[in-house]
């Protein structure tokens, strides 16, 4: 027996002497009760997982209710999922298995392979022999782990979000996107000058299809999200997303409308499906192919597959365009704004290109967030399509945007941001990788959100602009043909490169305020927002989110709480009611006062220190506005000619 120090012996009955902790000898809260009952660690693990609770309770569902047992759902739900990824050259889905391939296969019954045409001997290959796992509708913590464990570039931040890499594209590839034309779509879609749709055909995207498809069936596992699009109940959209990576998985389940165990079970055959094999490039010898990435739309297939990027707003936009085909379809308008609600149900819609504020400013802890980025305006009121929120993050600050700063926790999805290396807390300043960094949160993660995410008709349309020549009032109120007028035109001017010195801001012209979304010609939405702001009295304005005192490198960009006080005085009805006087050119109604907001400020004029120099810019920008116009000009909005003309009459004069 060992002896310590002072050559006391321990006593022999237990082979260490118990450490007492209290003199007294009394009782000791240490874990001296019942040891974990495994006997080895491999039982140990397995007590720490329960299974998850069965959404319709198995006593008792016998009766007239019960339909299909547990297991012949999920060999339905599994059959279903084989068919999304059926090989159509070979005929024949893959064998498909539920669950992690480093974990263990779940019973045989859960195995399906889906066969389209008895499999003839030539459809034999390598890919028919193995399983493929699906990951189905996984949870935020089980993506983390899969995130963590098998992707390069993944952490927890400070604050529990998860930091993500896009990879080399860090934004949108609008260039790349094509779209299936056939003989439908050919009549009523928007072609040529102007268009998103650049065309690609049926065979083309059969080939993209099958490269995607062979390439995620060639995978270990995948991951499948069945989910919805619109919170309006009557117009609810199922999508099914299969993807690779457990970024974009944890990406869509905060940006759709996750179903409740229930609306799941009754899932069925999705509406559409997003095959995103974003990591693999497409085939430049394909035709129509331009460069090694490829987003293609199949509105008759309802499919959509993506192939060489792997920036996630490629998904949450491509399903954005099929709302904007779908919807006016059924006499429903898409919106690509924001949207939120006062106490007494006053709904705003806030329209704007990227990074015009739509998603700073419906987040107002004054108001009830409907959503950030896109919605529908039907005969019921306006309805989020989404579930959640995408916001950039670039110099976000507690102190500006304090809803969206606590929303960055844990289930949240951080892109391209930059963080130190041992304490994990995020350099919002930081534009190592891209300035376009940004947070995908589910919206509930907002404190004051409206579930369900849908309002009564509007009662405002916020048009937003950053103008970066800062010749644009802070507020202009707007007649319906001026409201049409900067509608249609879609201006917003960035400043491109911020880090080699000045550059000119160039301005951008996007119909609808989301050209690269749209899938009819921009005059049929202008058509209907001008029919149901008609028919429901709502007021238009412009908001200037940009520069003011000059253009970009002389003046500054109007202080987001300034901006805050015009759209406050928007909502309370305010500013309704002041006084107003026209600017020239532009023919804008300006107001005089706006409380907490200096009256100087109002007329970009009184802001320029250089007046000639504020004249030449404003007709420099009116010049560039009538051009862009000119696109517009043979087509008529709307049923009379009446409004046409007043559109036509609604722009700059000068
Ligand atoms: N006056 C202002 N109004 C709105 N946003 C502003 C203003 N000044 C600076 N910003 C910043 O501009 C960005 C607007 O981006 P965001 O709201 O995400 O745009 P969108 O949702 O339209 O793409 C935010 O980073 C915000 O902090
Ligand atoms: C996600 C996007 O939307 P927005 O910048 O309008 O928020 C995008 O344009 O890629
Ligand atoms: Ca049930
Ligand atoms: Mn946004």
């Amino acid at each position: 027996m060992a002896a310590n120090g002072n050559g006391v012996s321990t006593t022999p009955k237990s082979p260490l002497a118990r450490i007492q902790t209290q003199k007294n000898g009394g009782i000791c809260h240490d874990d001296s009760g019942k040891p974990v009952k495994a006997q080895t660690i491999d039982e140990l693990h397995s007590l720490q997982k329960k299974r998850s609770a069965p959404t319709t309770p198995l006593d008792g569902v016998q009766g007239a209710f019960a339909t299909i047992s547990e297991d012949e759902r999920q060999r339905q739900q599994l059959q279903s999922i084989s068919a999304s990824l059926a090989s159509l050259t070979r005929g024949t889905g893959p064998k498909v298995v539920r669950g992690d391939p480093a974990g263990k296969v779940q019973s045989v019954s859960h195995v399906a392979h889906h066969h389209h045409i008895e499999a003839p001997t030539i459809s034999v290959s390598d890919s028919s022999l193995k399983f493929t796992h699906v990951l189905y509708n996984l949870s935020p913590a089980e993506l983390y782990e899969q995130a963590i464990k098998y992707e390069k570039g993944s952490f927890i931040t400070s604050t529990g979000a998860l930091a993500t890499l896009s990879g080399a594209k860090t934004g949108r590839s609008p260039r790349d996107k094509r779209v299936v034309i056939d003989d439908t779509t050919q009549d009523e879609l928007w072609w040529g000058k102007g268009s998103p749709n650049i065309e690609m055909d049926e065979h083309t995207f059969m080939v993209n299809r099958e490269r995607a498809v062979d390439y995620l069936n060639s995978l270990d596992k995948v991951f499948v999200n069945d989910q919805f699009l619109n919170w309006d109940p009557q117009n609810r959209i199922k999508v099914r997303i299969v993807s690779a990576r457990a970024y974009h998985s944890l990406f869509m389940h905060n940006m759709c409308i996750r179903p409740t165990p229930e609306e799941l079970e009754n899932f069925g055959t999705p509406d559409f499906t997003i095959y995103n094999a974003g990591q693999f490039p497409c085939n430049r010898y394909t035709h129509y192919m331009t460069s090694s990435t490829s987003i293609d739309l199949n509105l008759a297939r309802r499919e959509m597959v993506i192939l060489g990027t792997q920036y996630a707003g490629e998904m949450k936009k491509g399903l954005f365009s099929v709302m904007h085909y779908l919807m006016p379809m059924r006499q429903i308008l898409s919106l690509h704004s924001g949207c939120n609600m006062g106490k007494d149900g006053d709904v705003a819609l806030f329209f704007g290109l990227s990074g015009t504020g739509k998603t700073t400013l419906s987040t107002d802890h004054n108001r009830y967030l409907i959503g950030d980025d896109e919605h529908c305006w039907s005969d019921n009121g306006v309805s989020n399509i989404e579930g959640g929120c995408y916001a950039k993050c670039i110099d976000l600050s507690r102190e500006k945007e304090p809803d969206i700063w606590n929303a960055i926790k844990f289930g949240t999805v951080l892109e391209n941001v930059v963080f130190d290396e041992h304490t994990r807390e995020v350099d919002y300043g930081d534009k190592s990788v891209t300035e376009n960094t940004r947070a995908a949160y589910p919206i509930e993660y907002i404190p004051n959100a409206k579930i369900p995410c849908v309002g009564p008709h509007p009662k405002n349309v916020i048009l937003l602009a950053c103008d970066a020549f800062g010749v644009l009032p802070p507020v202009s109120k707007l007649s319906l043909a001026q409201t049409m007028y900067h509608f249609i035109s879609g201006y917003t001017a960035l400043v491109a490169g911020t880090e080699d010195g000045i550059k000119e801001p160039t301005a951008t012209f996007s119909a609808c305020f989301g050209a690269a979304f749209i899938m009819l010609h921009p005059t049929k939405y202008a058509a209907m927002l001008a029919e149901k702001m008609q028919k429901h009295g709502a007021t238009g304005w412009l908001v200037n989110t940009g520069w003011s005192g000059g253009s970009y490198g002389s003046g500054n960009r109007i202080k987001l709480p300034y901006t805050r006080k015009i759209i406050d005085a928007i909502h309370s009805g305010s500013l309704l009611n002041a006084t107003y006087h026209k600017t020239e050119v532009f023919g804008l109604d300006i107001p005089t006062e706006i409380e907490g907001v200096p009256s100087e400020i109002l007329h970009p004029e009184n802001t320029w220190a250089d007046k000639k120099a504020y004249k030449e810019t404003l007709l420099k920008l009116a010049g560039l506005f009538k051009k862009n116009f000119e696109t517009f000009t043979n087509y008529k909005i709307g049923k009379d000619n009446k409004l046409t003309e007043e559109i036509l009459a609604a722009g700059p004069n000068f």
